[in-house]
């Protein structure tokens, strides 16, 4: 038998769920990365190990393409919580589940959107990306992970960035990494985003970086709205602030299931 596997997306930022009910999967960084390969593997941008937490409920293990760990994916939550829901692991409705950033709260119904609580935003300080020769100035921004969001005054240079490369900056600043967005304003209340992943690279949408990056656009447009539409390359997100944090709304969908082949699980685990 093999190891079973859901793929699933939110707004095309893709994820491989891995159930693990008893809690006692080991996953090593080269099954992570053989697993997310695109031509040799499933082809994903992160893997999430969906296992129960201590403190009750269940807990988002999540795992960037290249391996490495991450405090939370905004994307992947959605998709997590509506996995948990189709599975009859949880309740459609509210519930809370458990992330290296701490406990967050979904919201869903049957289908449809989800809603996933982010916590708090920390906006910080003026900060800088390197691209291609090109220097762009930033503001550092923590949704329980790292973020810069580069503000761009003209939709041509959002479409002409080369994110096959990863952006430059100031690894004193960054000392754990760090996801880089560049984002057009195109509306009072609406932005445009392309992302380069810490540890996956350029993918179609980052949840935290539609935080990010919505509360970057506000506080430098001095915005007194709570509501920001974020278009991604791979769909639309929205983003709301209350007094306890920000809330990420969009879809989540499950593509399909199966079962991870025995003998490639095995040979991607050799060191
Ligand atoms: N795609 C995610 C973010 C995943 C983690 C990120 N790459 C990091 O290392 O912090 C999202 O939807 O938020």
């Amino acid at each position: 038998m093999g190891v079973p596997f859901v793929k699933g997306h939110g707004t095309e930022n893709d994820f491989v769920l891995i159930p693990d009910p008893d809690g006692r999967l080991v996953i090593t960084d080269a099954q992570v990365r053989a697993l997310c390969d695109r031509r040799a593997g499933i082809g994903a941008d992160g893997v999430i190990v969906v296992r129960p937490a201590a403190s009750g409920g269940y807990f988002m293990d999540y795992r960037n393409a290249d391996g490495s760990l991450a405090e939370m994916c905004g994307n992947g939550a959605r998709v997590f919580a509506r996995y948990l829901v189709d599975l009859g692991w949880e309740r459609a409705g509210s519930f809370p589940f458990l992330t290296r950033g701490g406990v967050r709260t979904a919201e869903l119904g049957p289908g449809g959107d989800v809603s996933i609580d982010m916590g708090p935003v920390r906006v910080g300080p003026a900060e800088k990306a390197e691209l291609q020769g090109e220097v762009f100035a930033g503001t550092a921004v923590d949704v329980g992970n790292p973020h810069l969001v580069c503000l761009l005054d003209d939709e041509s240079r959002l479409a002409a960035l080369d994110l096959t490369r990863a952006p430059a900056f100031d690894a004193e600043s960054f000392p754990h990494g760090v996801n880089v967005e560049f984002v057009v304003p195109v509306g009072p209340d609406h932005v445009r985003m392309r992302v380069f992943e810490r540890g996956s690279g350029e993918t179609r949408s980052c949840g935290t970086g539609t935080v990010a990056a919505a509360a970057a656009f506000l506080r430098a447009t001095g915005g007194s709205g709570s509501r920001v539409t974020v278009d991604v390359p791979g769909g639309t997100v929205v983003v709301t602030f209350g007094d306890q944090g920000a809330t990420l709304t969009g879809p989540a969908v499950l593509v399909a299931s199966g079962q991870i082949d025995q003998a490639f699980w095995i040979a991607a685990g050799q060191p």
